[in-house]
């Protein structure tokens, strides 16, 4: 965690977000809604001082008076306003946090980065606080200003007991008020950090909260009868959460709280008798006795936590130093390279590749292997055998621990990872389905209507797109008016036709991870006729673990425990007799059964 007085810089830092004139008329109405109770105290005195005269309605008075009211209504004024341009602040503010997590999460962090727990949890942390589930940095820098409205009420009281008391007793105010200041935002502290360390249990509560009222997993709930079970888990997650948050409240805020009020009587007493003393020996005239009175009561407030900032500086500045070391992290975990990545023209190969999954098994221990360009290459496979982890290393999600990827000789990791992913069109096999229209889900923000028909109708989802009530305007989901979802194969369309359009769009190497695994039997084969003549003379990857469906590829990869097996195209393989004309006899009969049902 960074030292207590960089993180107060930082905070402060974050104020630049906001633009300058609100920052500044911020810090002003503060201050002066924190001068403004020390008028009203003076006037006060002034006037309870010669309250034979007020009631003589005496003219001398009159500025008094104005004063007094003027304080008055200041206080009732200011409070408000300082309030809304909090809010002002704290909202433009986390505009810019929310830009920096977006570009230090999608520019300058790698997958594998995110993929770290550590580091998904300085994001999750991050997120929490910029939707405002915790208090965000916004309001932890927008709190400043409140903080100085208190302080400038401490400094004026402080001053009047100094005038009219004497400088010691305005020290012993001043130090009883900053001992219990201190003291109490220790506590804060412990009690925030403690706070940190539950962050395990308060995810699983999150996710078992979600899971309970959320819509992702209604229908299990019902159909396999897990109510009961769920609640009891709720129940226990909750236990497991709050049981220690009350034991860290009664041990870290309770106790010391009791101990600071004390402090704070013990000066205020002193105080106190401070002025019964002077007023007794005739040192203090009325005037002074009513300043000094109610200046003593200003740093006795000093006791409590102040609502408008300390709960928001101390866990949105936890939020900020989390932001800050997510940026760290992913900075330093960043993809290395440079040189702008060329369209392959020759072979993208692996060599001797070696990789393993941060703190997972190893996956690959020296791959071998070439993908022509200009032809489709079908990678095959069972379950597991690392098929779309070699796609991470292909699409630059991660680099290889050992050995290199190369594209016409070049390392990839040479390259830029964005001038080289500029060249991919990729449909992962846990592809995305936004909640966005069908049109903006193909071109995602490229493209124009005609563009999207024509992709759509290479991946076969022209019909869908046509039966949709507002064709391609359609929201893809049933929660918006009008929108409608989409089966398993259907989407997958939908995706097929989101990296066509890459294609058209300049993409050079297309790559499809498992990408007819939810299309019916007969969808599989016309997509796979259409794909080959279709995508001609590109560079092409399919993966699948269907070992009948990618005969017609150019090469064909079989890939077992992290190894190529086998290659060359479908009658050499199967001429070959060995694990790909083993695998694909089977699946085969399968295949034909399923094609003859479907028929
Ligand atoms: N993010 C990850 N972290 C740790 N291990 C992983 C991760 N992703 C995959 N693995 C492991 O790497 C190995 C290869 O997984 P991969 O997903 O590449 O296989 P696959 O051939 O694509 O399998 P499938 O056909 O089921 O999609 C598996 O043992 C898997 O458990």
């Amino acid at each position: 965690m960074r030292p207590r007085l960089r993180r107060w810089l930082d905070l402060a830092r974050l104020l630049r977000g906001a633009g300058p004139l609100p920052v500044t008329v911020a810090l002003l109405v503060s201050a002066a809604f924190g001068l403004a109770p020390i008028v009203f105290m003076v006037g006060m005195a002034v006037l309870l001082s010669r309250v034979p005269a007020v009631a003589r309605g005496e003219a001398a008075l009159g500025a008094a008076v104005g004063l007094t009211l003027a304080a008055l209504v200041a206080q009732q004024l200011l409070g408000p306003l300082q309030f809304a341009l909090a809010e002002l602040l704290a909202r433009r503010i986390d505009g810019h946090c929310v830009q920096r997590a977006l570009r230090a999460a999608y520019t300058d962090a790698p997958v594998a980065a995110l993929e770290r727990p550590g580091t998904l949890d300085l994001l999750t942390d991050v997120r929490t606080a910029i939707d405002r589930a915790s208090p965000s940095p916004g309001q932890a820098a927008a709190a400043l200003p409140a903080l100085l409205a208190r302080y400038a009420g401490l400094a004026g009281a402080v001053v009047l007991i100094a005038v009219v008391l004497s400088p010691l007793a305005g020290l012993v105010v001043a130090a009883t008020a900053l001992v219990i200041r201190f003291g109490q935002r220790g506590s804060l502290g412990r009690f925030a950090a403690a706070w940190d360390a539950l962050s395990p249990q308060r995810r699983r509560l999150a996710y078992t909260r979600t899971l309970t009222t959320g819509t992702a997993a209604a229908k299990e709930i019902r159909v396999l009868g897990l109510l009961g079970f769920l609640t009891a888990r709720l129940d226990t997650e909750h236990r497991g959460y709050l049981d220690p948050i009350w034991t860290m409240r009664r041990r870290l805020l309770l106790r010391p709280f009791l101990g600071f009020a004390l402090a704070g009587l013990v000066g205020a007493t002193l105080a106190l008798a401070a002025v019964a003393q002077a007023t007794a020996s005739g040192e203090l005239d009325l005037l002074g006795y009513a300043v000094a009175v109610q200046a003593v009561l200003v740093p006795i407030r000093f006791g409590v936590y102040f609502p408008e900032a300390d709960v928001q500086t101390q866990f949105g500045g936890r939020a900020l130093a989390a932001l800050m070391n997510f940026e760290h992290a992913v900075r330093g975990a960043a993809l290395p390279g440079t040189a702008p990545a060329p369209a392959p023209q020759h072979e993208i190969r692996f060599t001797q590749v070696g990789f393993a999954y941060p703190g997972g098994r190893r996956v690959f221990t020296d791959l071998d292997l070439a993908i022509p360009a200009g032809r489709c290459t079908a990678i095959v496979g069972l379950n597991g055998s690392g098929k779309t982890t070699l796609v991470k290393l292909l699409t630059r999600c991660y680099d290889p621990d050992r050995g290199a990827v190369t594209v016409d000789g070049h390392d990839l990791r040479d390259l830029d990872a964005r001038s080289w992913q500029q060249q991919l069109a990729v449909v992962f096999q846990d592809f995305n389905r936004y909640e966005l229209s069908a049109g903006e889900n193909i071109g995602l923000g490229t493209g124009t209507p005609a563009a999207w028909r024509a992709a759509a109708a290479r991946a076969g989802a022209l019909d869908l797109l046509d039966d949709l009530p507002a064709g391609l305007d359609t929201p893809l989901h049933a929660r918006y008016t009008g929108g409608r979802d989409l089966s398993g194969g259907q989407w997958q369309r939908v995706a097929l036709a989101r990296a066509l359009h890459a294609v058209d769009r300049g993409a050079r190497l297309l790559v499809l991870d498992e990408p007819t695994a939810a299309l019916d039997v007969r969808a599989e084969v016309e997509f796979f006729d259409r794909f080959l003549t279709q995508t001609e003379g590109l560079t092409s990857v399919i993966i699948s673990h269907r070992f009948s469906t990618v005969r017609r590829a150019d090469q064909i990869l079989v890939l077992s425990d992290g190894h190529v097996v086998e290659h060359g195209d479908h009658d050499t393989l199967i001429a070959a007799g060995g694990h790909y004309a083993e695998m694909f006899a089977l699946q085969a009969s399968r295949f034909r059964d399923d094609l003859a049902a479907a028929a």
